[in-house]
């Protein structure tokens, strides 16, 4: 890919489109919807840093459409570095900035792949004392075995496919596609 963005067809490393921008858009508002009864403004929106940054902003406004308006924060996990695989290992960059404590939380991320990070997420936000710990992804990739945690708002039912685009990364490009596509 030379920088070139819509795809250049006949480049043959152009990422595939899977989901286009409108069609996230229709996914988010759809979110909205089903997560709006569950939460009030009282609830925490937590935004898994670096990939869920796109999808927290748009999830977000798309909650104050629909009337809820969220406190917010972040967590910011790191597991993959620049490789296409787990480390096996969540590194904890930054931890909260403001006490949750009693509060319900709704941790929002890009991608559930092997699922390490929602579950250190989910530990790490239990351990702070949150009351209540509700999860959403906008992806779910299919993984053979069960994992620890599964989401419980997911967007989209993602091929096996390395992803990138809408906050996913290969190794720190092309988060800012606004399609997802796949580099595989
Ligand atoms: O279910 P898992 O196998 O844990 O994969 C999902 C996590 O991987 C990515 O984060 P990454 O560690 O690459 O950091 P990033 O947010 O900076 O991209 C992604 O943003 C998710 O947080
Ligand atoms: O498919 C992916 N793409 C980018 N980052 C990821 N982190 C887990 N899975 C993925």
């Amino acid at each position: 890919m030379q920088g070139l963005y819509p795809p250049d067809m006949a480049d043959p490393t152009t990422p595939t489109v899977l989901l286009s921008d409108v069609e996230i858009q229709r996914v988010v508002a759809d979110l909205a919807h089903r997560i709006a009864p569950v939460i009030d403004d009282e609830t925490v929106a937590v935004v898994l840093l670096t990939g869920g940054l796109w999808f927290a902003a748009d999830l977000t406004r798309a909650l104050s459409r629909v009337g809820r308006q969220v406190r917010f924060d972040a967590l910011w996990l790191a597991s993959y570095g620049d490789g296409q695989s787990s480390r096996g290992r969540i590194d904890v960059h930054a931890p909260y900035q403001r006490p949750i404590a009693g509060r319900r939380v709704l941790i929002l991320d890009d991608v559930f792949d092997t699922g390490l990070s929602l579950a250190e997420a989910v530990r790490i936000t239990r351990e702070a004392g949150a009351a209540d710990v509700l999860t959403c992804v906008f992806a779910r990739k299919p993984w053979p075995e069960p994992r620890a945690v599964e989401p419980d708002f997911v967007g989209w039912e993602a091929p096996n496919r390395f992803l990138v685009g809408y906050g996913l990364d290969h190794a720190g490009t092309l988060r800012g596609l606004p399609d997802i596509c796949a580099l595989d």
